[in-house]
């Protein structure tokens, strides 16, 4: 018999254990793109200048200032073009006055040269230019040193690195980064039902959309999910099948036997070795859960129940930001938003209930917050409905309805964060 007064865990107390347990992983040195939201572990300096040389802004001619000073229509200014400088082409490191050099975008303004004047004030002469309107001083010259100092410290340690971080580290020409790596998600799905998604399957047997699910939701976590995919509902299966994914473990999910039944493998293969607490929190869905570590690096394990929505819900509630502490990535759980219910909900006592929701895009002049709609019912199963929510809504566990109209804690799914 199940126990009717097993004491739950709130959610916090449960994510609060979780967290504690966990620390960031030790950084690690990526190349570039590999680094794509990962966290930098160190601060970052740049080792050159940029620009690191004086250079043209514009196509056109290097020349002094004080030559085209008096440049008109009028009286335009005749000068010889005494070479051609294109950007990685830098043969010409000086000029005198009186002269003029053709340069391009991006190449080295040769010392002597204090203007560049674009081909459209000019002749776009050869030998000679014309030259029939005059820069200001430095005008179209890109300083060396004006954008990032030598030394600059360019990325903070706890960044995260994104198209203009790593943009920026490859254009001082660094080619890697210490981050924080991407932890390595093993995902088992447990039940004697499950069949592979494409196999034919029984009047009796359920297509495995955890792994899938499960394995997506650490991919998007910016982790790397290696989806084992499905064990039968057989303790000594199951203990094999985790001992020979562990090595390539930083973090072990399971979906599927930890309630209260007579085949619920992983908490009859697990709780032999006292490292995995199992319990009940004080949510719907969701509430039989499990968490500890196994093997011997004690690699944390998440054992989530089995029905779809208590599945992504328990992802979304402790695996994520269990990952996400493990990247060192901050916050480590989803910002929530208030807004009004349109529709009245209930709910049972005792258990935070995290209903499906679609929220609207946020406040518009006519209404000053977003609104929020329930997706389907309260069932853990109903995955359809899930498939088309946005957002959480949450019911705190002491209250058993929220009316229309009134303001409710809502976490959006979509967000990045
Ligand atoms: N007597 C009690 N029974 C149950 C309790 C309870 O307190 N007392 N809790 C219920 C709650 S709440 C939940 S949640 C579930 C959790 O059960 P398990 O974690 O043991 O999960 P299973 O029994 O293996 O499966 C439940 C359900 O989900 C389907 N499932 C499982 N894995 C997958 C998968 N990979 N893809 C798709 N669907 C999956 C499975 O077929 C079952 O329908 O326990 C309640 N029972
Ligand atoms: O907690 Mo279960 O997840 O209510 O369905």
């Amino acid at each position: 018999m199940g126990d009717p007064l097993q004491t739950l865990r709130s959610v916090t107390e449960h994510q609060t254990e979780i967290l504690d347990s966990l620390r960031p992983l030790p950084p690690y040195e990526q190349p570039l793109l590999d680094a794509l939201g990962l966290v930098a572990a160190a601060d970052v300096y740049s080792p050159i200048a940029l620009p690191s040389f004086d250079n043209s802004a514009m196509d056109g001619y290097a020349v002094c200032f004080d030559d085209v000073a008096s440049a008109t229509d009028e009286h335009p200014v005749h000068l010889p073009v005494v070479g051609e400088i294109g950007a990685g082409q830098a043969r010409i490191l000086a000029m005198s006055p009186g002269t003029a050099v053709k340069i391009m975008t991006g190449a080295p303004v040769p010392a002597g040269a204090d203007a560049v004047v674009p081909y459209e004030w000019t002749d776009r002469g050869v030998a000679q230019v014309v030259i029939a309107r005059a820069p200001e001083e430095g005008q179209h010259v890109r300083s060396a040193g004006e954008d990032v100092t030598e030394g600059d410290l360019l990325i903070e340690d706890g960044t995260v690195l994104g198209p203009r971080q790593l943009g920026l580290l490859a254009s001082v020409g660094l080619a890697t980064v210490v981050v924080r790596p991407r932890p390595r998600v093993v995902i088992l799905s447990t039940g004697s039902e499950l069949r592979d998604p494409g196999s034919p399957r029984g009047h009796d047997s359920v297509y495995d959309g955890n792994s899938y699910m499960l394995a997506a939701a650490v991919r998007r976590a910016g982790a790397i999910a290696y989806r084992v995919g499905i064990v039968p509902d057989e303790p000594k299966l199951f203990l094999d099948a985790l001992n020979d994914q562990l090595v390539r473990a930083d973090a072990v999910i399971t979906s599927g036997g930890v309630s209260m039944g007579d085949f619920d493998v992983v908490k009859e293969a697990l709780s032999p070795l006292g490292t995995v607490w199992f319990g009940g929190v004080a949510m719907q869905p969701g509430k039989p859960q499990g968490f500890g570590v196994v093997g011997e690096d004690a690699t944390p394990i998440f054992t989530l129940p089995g029905n779809p929505v208590s599945s992504f819900i328990s992802f979304e509630m402790f695996v994520l930001p269990a990952l996400r502490r493990m990247m060192g990535r901050l916050p480590y759980t989803r910002p929530t938003v208030a807004a009004t219910l349109t529709h009245a909900v209930s709910s049972p006592p005792g258990r935070a209930q995290y209903l499906r929701g679609e929220l609207s895009d946020g406040p518009t002049e006519r209404q000053a917050r977003p609104m929020v709609s329930p997706v389907g019912g309260p069932g853990s199963h109903l995955v359809g409905d899930l498939a088309q929510a946005n957002a959480l809504i949450v019911v705190p566990s002491e209250t058993t309805s929220v009316a229309a109209g009134e303001t409710v804690t809502v976490v959006p799914l979509e967000q990045e964060f």
